[in-house]
């Protein structure tokens, strides 16, 4: 895989280090650069660990032990933070997730701060849908951009057997409410569990390409919190475009994919010429986009993560509650900082490998890092 160009003035540096090679660059000038020369714009902050869904390939079925509420960051501390990475660091969007973001009581609340303080900003939701229908509005109102739902089947038996709850019609009804309230585009975000959903991937996508979504399949990665995930069982990208292949042809999206994870095919009924819409897949496993990355991550409990992977967090909970004169915003920013300059090159690593030997999964299931 190619590491992304190291900008003019920048160390030299290893190009397969897993740790820092050199000291930090800069000042805040150079906002979230990492020792191998991306630059993250893409903040993704997790609103809270706590969850109504037990998806097989996130959460335990008994839950986990969900964070205090005094650990949590509050609205304030959310909105400073998304300040200095907005005003300070070089952030160009952000992303709200967690957990379930709707079960946060405050969460129009804290949508409508942002809105305020950041008018240009785009601020983005992930959510599994249980409770949109009732939502969908105010989010819009309070300024939300634009959502992704995760809906993995349209079929109830599989829906409970994958999340362990038995929401599939709100999750519906929730998707249908934020079309009506006018968020797009909508994505739809789908994981095929062999034996489970992945003979429903077809039907899924017909489905959202007759409303006018964007369906993205995802590769299951090694962050359930059970540690059942293998690299034999997973559903490839390759098999999803197999899959498809019955009902569809698929070819690449002409447009840039510009450091998203999904790469984007325009589909068509088999056979036949006409543009039905597109569909994304998220190879993260066989297709990895590490050298690409733009994204910083803060917990829920405000520890940065550089990587979805990272086996080192950085808190700055502890900094943020000390003071807000502009001297701790001055240590906060620089804290996010270094954080992001170790951020490893690939997987949590020096290279990507995911399940590979050497490769080493976090404690964190991805409901506790935001995914
Ligand atoms: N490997 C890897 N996978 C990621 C990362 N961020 C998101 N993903 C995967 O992509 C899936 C979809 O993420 P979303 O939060 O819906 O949004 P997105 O696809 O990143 O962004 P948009 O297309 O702009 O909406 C997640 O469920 C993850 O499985 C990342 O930083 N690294
Ligand atoms: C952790 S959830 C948080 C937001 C919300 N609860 C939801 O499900 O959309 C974000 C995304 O991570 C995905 N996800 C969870 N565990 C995953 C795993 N092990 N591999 C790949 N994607 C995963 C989910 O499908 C979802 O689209
Ligand atoms: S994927 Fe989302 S909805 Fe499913 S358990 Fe994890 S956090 Fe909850
Ligand atoms: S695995 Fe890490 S480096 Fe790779 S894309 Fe995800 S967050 Fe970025």
């Amino acid at each position: 895989m190619e590491t992304a160009p190291v900008p003019l003035g920048m160390p030299e540096l290893r190009p397969d280090a897993a740790g820092p090679a050199a000291p930090r660059p800069g000042g805040h000038e150079t906002g979230l650069l990492d020792q191998f020369g991306r630059v993250a714009t893409d903040m993704r902050l997790s609103l809270t660990d706590k969850c109504n869904l037990r998806c097989q390939y996130c959460m335990p079925e008994a839950g986990l032990d969900w964070l205090k509420k005094d650990k949590l960051l509050t609205a304030e501390e959310i909105v400073r933070l998304v300040g200095l990475g907005v005003d300070r660091l070089g952030v160009r969007e952000l992303r709200l997730t967690g957990g379930e973001p709707l079960v946060r009581a405050d969460l129009v609340d804290i949508i409508a701060a942002l809105r305020s303080n950041h008018p240009e900003l785009p601020i983005s939701l992930t959510t599994n849908g249980v409770g949109l229908a009732g939502k969908a509005q105010a989010l819009a109102n309070a300024g939300l951009t634009r959502l992704n739902v995760s809906m993995d089947t349209l079929h109830h038996d599989a829906f409970l057997q994958l999340t362990r709850r038995p929401f599939l019609d709100q999750v519906l009804a929730g998707i249908e409410a934020a079309s009506a309230a006018g968020l797009a585009p909508i994505k739809i975000n789908a994981v095929l569990l062999r034996g489970i959903n992945d003979g429903h991937a077809a039907e899924l996508l017909q489905w959202s390409l007759d409303r006018g979504y964007e369906l993205r399949f995802i590769e299951q990665m090694p962050l359930d919190a059970d540690h059942g995930w293998t690299r034999e069982g997973m559903i490839t990208a390759e098999e999803i475009r197999a899959l498809l292949s019955t009902n569809f042809d698929l070819s690449p999206d002409p447009r840039a994919r510009d450091g998203a994870p999904a790469e984007r095919f325009e589909v068509r009924a088999a056979g036949t010429p006409g543009l039905l819409g597109t569909v994304g897949i998220i190879a993260s496993v066989t297709e990895p986009f590490c050298a690409d990355c733009r994204r910083t991550r803060i917990t829920a409990e405000g520890k940065v993560m550089s990587c979805l992977f990272s086996l080192t967090e950085v808190d700055l909970l502890p900094l943020l509650r000390t003071g807000s004169s502009t001297h701790d915003d001055d240590a906060v920013a620089s804290r996010w900082q270094d954080a992001m300059w170790a951020k490893p090159k690939a997987h949590g690593m020096g290279r990507p490998g995911l399940g590979d030997a050497g490769f080493v999964q976090p404690d964190r299931s991805m409901s506790a890092i935001g995914g």
